[in-house]
């Protein structure tokens, strides 16, 4: 049985590709089985073959998402390639009052747009500055959220994981690496994170992660 959850505000977890944030996701969904959420994000785009609506995105018009943005209902949003994308406050107030921890990955979308239309070092500067508006809009927004930081233990051992993991051409590595700095960079700032793990250790990153999203140190196996 999982501990009980002493706080349900939503955790956002972030740290630079690579670093081992999907592997710690999928560690905590598989030990602790319907504790813990993931936000579906919304979109303008348009679906892609295989993808299904209302598990993937949530496929809305511009003049929707627009008029969602009016009406201040994103925790966070950024425009991509002529396509917007954000996560609603309504999704995250859903899953938290049904009593799930929602676990937010701000750059899932980023990244989704990342392998299927890399367009360059420009395009990836500016998501690169989405990533860190979207911590600070959450920040920002009346959604209470608690942040933990995902870091390499050195920047050898990240450019070990992304080419070890066998995901990524020359070009993407390198540019995924630039972008880590930056991110590391803006981990130094004051008061960004409310705790900052380095996955040197995959056991002991994941016991740190599980003690901070239940709230306390977890000593049961
Ligand atoms: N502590 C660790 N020690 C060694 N290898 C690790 C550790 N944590 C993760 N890895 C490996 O590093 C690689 C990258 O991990 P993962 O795909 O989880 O990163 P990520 O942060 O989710 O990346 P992205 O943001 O690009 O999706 C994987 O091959 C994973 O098995």
């Amino acid at each position: 049985m999982a501990p009980t959850l002493k706080d349900l505000r939503p955790v956002v977890i972030s740290g630079p590709s690579g670093v081992g944030k999907g592997t710690l996701y999928s560690k905590l969904m598989t030990k602790y089985p319907g504790t813990f959420a993931t936000t579906v994000s919304h979109t303008t785009r348009d679906p892609r073959p295989g993808e299904k609506r209302d598990v993937d995105y949530y496929y809305i018009s511009m003049e929707d998402f627009e008029a969602m943005i009016s009406r201040d209902e994103f925790v966070e949003h950024a425009k991509f390639g002529g396509n917007r994308y954000g996560t609603s406050k309504r999704t995250i107030k859903d899953l938290t009052s049904s009593g799930k921890l929602v676990l937010l990955d701000i750059e899932m979308e980023t990244h989704h747009f990342l392998s299927s239309n890399f367009r360059g070092l420009w395009w990836l500067i500016l998501i690169a500055f989405a990533c860190e508006q979207g911590v600070k809009q959450i920040k920002n927004s009346d959604i209470s959220a608690r942040f933990v930081f995902i870091a390499p233990p050195s920047m050898e051992t990240l450019e070990a994981r992304l080419r070890g993991r066998g995901t990524e051409k020359e070009d993407s590595i390198q540019k995924r690496l630039a972008q880590a700095e930056k991110e590391l960079e803006y981990s130094k700032t004051e008061g960004a994170h409310d705790l900052i793990i380095v996955n040197d250790d995959l056991d002991k990153a994941f016991k740190e992660l599980e003690g901070f999203v239940f709230g306390a140190e977890v000593t049961q196996d």
